[in-house]
């Protein structure tokens, strides 16, 4: 009968100053990604709900803290040749935040214009879907990578719900 797959569930959240039309990326020092600009995030723990997954990471990546509840942008689901196991990433943005990006032994924290990204640096969906979360609109996105992790080989991407 069908095998059902696994997901493993992780946290993605931009901070934006919506004032200066900038957002703020991470520059990954080590581990996956590294090397690319990305938003901040990782793995939601047992005892915590995923927007306070997503908070928690912020903090220690960046330095900064969300002062409200961040907000839902969409669901990426990441699909892996000869990996059974896909990824399940929540975005979120933050537009209250507390602090000043601090570089960690994660993350180089950088302001971005919102118009200008560096998608030569990020990962290669990431264009596809950050024009829904400029646009404010609840996203679904579902991406199946070659095991390179750079090449897609398939894609679906849906404006969802309200
Ligand atoms: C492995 S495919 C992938 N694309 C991504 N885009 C943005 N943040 C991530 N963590 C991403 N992972």
């Amino acid at each position: 009968q069908h095998q059902a797959m696994k997901h493993r569930l992780y946290t993605l959240i931009f901070p934006m100053d919506i004032y200066r039309n900038r957002v703020l990326l991470g520059m990954k020092k080590r581990g996956f990604g590294q090397n690319k600009l990305n938003g901040f995030g990782g793995k939601v723990e047992a005892d915590e709900s995923v927007a306070q997954g997503a908070s928690r990471e912020l903090c220690e990546e960046s330095g900064l803290s969300p002062t409200e509840e961040p907000e839902k942008c969409g669901l990426l689901l990441f699909y892996f040749e000869n990996d059974p196991v896909a990824m399940e990433v929540h975005v979120f943005i933050t537009r209250s935040f507390a602090g000043q990006p601090q570089e960690t032994d994660e993350m180089r924290p950088e302001w971005f214009d919102i118009r200008e990204m560096p998608f030569e640096h990020m990962w290669a969906d990431d264009p596809s879907w950050w024009p829904y979360v400029l646009d404010g609109k609840l996203f679904v996105g579902r991406f199946w990578f070659k095991a390179d992790m750079v090449t897609i080989t398939r894609q679906e991407l849906a404006q969802v719900g309200s």
